[in-house]
């Protein structure tokens, strides 16, 4: 079970976000690869340090030196489920909180069954869009101690006792590929610096959204938007964060 803070606001969540430019959190994203390279950009420019291999042999090494651990369902290839295996299992001998992206279990069977058997162990938070989250419902309203994260036009985010909607974003997040998959790389990495699940949950959610609305501003289409995403998670500073969040309680 994670601590949890009296408070989830935007000031406690700017706090979040200095504690990773602060402490440069080992990150390590088994991730798809679609979202590889731009997840590991978004990470590098909010002041984590990202590793990214998906080898059996080799993610528990990593694992075990990182102080926090993404797995991304996406592209499931035989190659990432033995490393999910290995990374999920270095994870909990070691006590590294570890965060799951279902990507489209609510398409693939056998990607919804592998999903379920992984929420039996312990992730902190599980992020997902609500397609992906509804698949997962019966298993997730009886997971105790995981963070529930379900994303879209507003984000919804609960450990079952406290709810908290984040309301920053735009639209054109929804117009280009793996900015799901990046955020939740960024959840990973501020729970990496934040022992409370949601706060660290919320404070990525709200500060991606934020840089969303900022990048927008004059971007002519995604591509743009893209790339001035990666530039304004490299810029968001915490008085940024503190004056436009939109964090409330649900
Ligand atoms: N219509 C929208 N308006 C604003 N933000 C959005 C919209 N749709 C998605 N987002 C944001 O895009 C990001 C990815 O969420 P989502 O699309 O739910 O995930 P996925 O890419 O995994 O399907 C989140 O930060 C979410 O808040
Ligand atoms: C398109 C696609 N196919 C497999 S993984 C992937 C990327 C999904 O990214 P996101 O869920 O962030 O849109
Ligand atoms: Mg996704």
């Amino acid at each position: 079970m994670s601590r949890q803070t009296a408070t989830i606001d935007a000031h406690s969540a700017a706090r979040v976000i200095a504690r990773v430019r602060d402490w440069a959190p080992l990150v390590h994203c088994l991730t798809n690869t679609v979202a590889q390279a731009f997840t590991a950009n978004v990470l590098v420019a909010l002041g984590a340090v990202p590793s990214m291999t998906v080898h059996a042999d080799e993610v528990g090494a990593l694992v075990e030196t990182a102080d926090s651990l993404l797995i991304n369902l996406g592209t499931l290839d035989p190659e990432r489920r033995a490393g999910t295996e290995a990374a999920v299992r270095a994870a909990q001998a070691t006590g590294k909180p570890w965060v799951l992206d279902p990507v489209k279990v609510d398409r693939v069977a056998t990607r919804r069954a592998f999903a379920l058997a992984l929420l039996k162990r312990d992730p902190a938070i599980v992020r997902g869009n609500s397609a992906e989250m509804a698949a997962l419902f019966p298993q997730i309203a009886g997971a105790q101690g995981t963070v529930v994260a379900v994303t879209g036009a507003r984000d919804s985010l609960s450990d079952g006792r406290r709810t908290i909607l984040v309301d920053n974003g735009d639209p054109l997040l929804a117009r280009m590929i793996a900015t799901g998959c990046a955020l939740s790389a960024l959840i990973a990495t501020c729970r990496a610096v934040e022992p409370d699940s949601l706060l660290a949950a919320v404070a990525a959610t709200a500060t991606w959204g934020i840089a969303a609305e900022r990048a927008a501003i004059g971007s002519p289409g995604p591509g743009t938007f893209a790339v001035r995403l990666i530039d304004e998670i490299g810029e968001i500073d915490t008085a940024t964060i503190e004056r436009h969040a939109r964090i409330r309680n649900g």
